[in-house]
């Protein structure tokens, strides 16, 4: 797929987003938003709610005016409208809309002849389609009776239509299921390399192994990106965290691990601290919780963890080592 794509030959950056400013009556949503896409990368768009994403997207796809600022697809510009710019972009929305009284291929192909594809092209075209999102033997069924996951995959297979350089996905997997999730993401990452592919999300975890980079987006400005490695090397510090069957186990447990570690028990854990988790949905052990981030060597500080824990007469009912997950480095950087 994509052998014609220019995009995926050329030094050409496959988006690239400058300065963007857009304003809503008195609120200003864009700031400043600065966005550059590799070619052949997937990306995660991540922030919170209002942070500007969709906005940003609208605009990248030419449906949205910007105030200033400008927005580039593999070298070419976009203005708000241009078909041009619809031409080079596949877009999949959180909830698609379909005519659901069609079938999935009536429906590909309405969509084909209005982007213009050439009706000799057009059948295997969204034949090739319905097979590539793993739609096979549903092809003559009524959308109708599509569920959610499949109704997803069409949509994808609606995006990928027009054989687009730049796929845009905004907050995909929000309304699926745990399966559909997984099945959704395996199909993204078959279409690794073949285009490059920026997603939005609030579900940190389905980025984690997606995407090449992920980047950071709060009120209206692109605030940190890298790939996952190197934004837990810079964020997010591995903890250590012990559970205690009672609380005097782990005010004692606490006690013992401070000076070790020279952290007050009285700093956060955002700080770095030591901290006691109360959740009354967790185990009781998991409910009396000390949290110790560390850096260097977990063998060493584990160990030394032990010891010091052995020495007060304290033993854990839980030992774990934690890796920090997206959602830490994310809470680290915009929370
Ligand atoms: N057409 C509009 N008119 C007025 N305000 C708007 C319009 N579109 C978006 N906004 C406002 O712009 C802000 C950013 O919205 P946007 O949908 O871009 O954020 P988002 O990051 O995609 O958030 P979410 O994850 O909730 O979709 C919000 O405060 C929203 O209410």
């Amino acid at each position: 797929m994509n052998d014609n794509n220019p995009s995926l030959k050329t030094d050409a950056k496959a988006l690239e987003v400058q300065n963007l400013f857009k304003q809503f009556q008195d609120k200003q949503v864009l700031q400043g938003l600065n966005l550059t896409l590799k070619t052949g990368e997937i990306y995660g768009f991540v922030g919170k709610n209002g942070a500007g994403k969709t906005t940003a997207m609208r605009i990248i796809l030419g449906l949205e005016t910007a105030n200033s600022g400008s927005v580039h697809i593999a070298g070419r510009p976009v203005h708000f409208g241009s078909a041009a710019a619809n031409r080079q972009v596949g877009y999949l929305s959180d909830v698609p809309a379909f005519y659901d009284y069609l079938s999935a291929e009536e429906y590909l192909t309405l969509c084909g002849r209005v982007t213009g594809i050439p009706a000799s092209a057009l059948a295997n075209r969204v034949q090739a389609m319905i097979a590539t999102v793993g739609l096979n033997g549903s092809g003559h069924q009524r959308i109708r009776g599509f569920s959610r996951g499949m109704k997803q995959r069409l949509g994808i297979a609606q995006a990928l239509l027009n054989d687009p350089q730049l796929l845009i996905c905004d907050e995909p997997t929000s309304a699926l299921d745990p399966e559909g999730r997984h099945d959704f993401l395996q199909l993204i990452a078959n279409l690794r390399t073949t285009m490059t592919i920026l997603l939005s999300t609030h579900i940190l975890t389905d980025m984690e192994e997606l995407c090449d980079r992920v980047g950071f987006v709060d009120h209206g400005r692109l605030v940190e990106e890298g790939s996952l490695q190197e934004l837990r090397a810079k964020y997010a510090h591995p903890l250590l965290r012990l559970g205690f069957a009672d609380a005097a186990q782990a005010q004692q447990a606490q006690r013992a691990l401070a000076p070790l570690l020279q952290l007050q028990p009285e700093q956060s854990k955002q700080a770095g601290g030591i901290s006691f988790s109360n959740s009354p949905s967790t185990s009781a052990a998991a409910q009396y919780e000390i949290s110790l981030p560390y850096s260097g060597s977990y063998e060493q500080t584990a160990h030394l963890a032990l010891q010091t824990l052995l020495k007060a007469g304290v033993t854990p009912a839980r030992f774990e080592q934690v890796n920090p997950s997206l959602d830490d480095v994310f809470m680290e950087v915009v929370g």
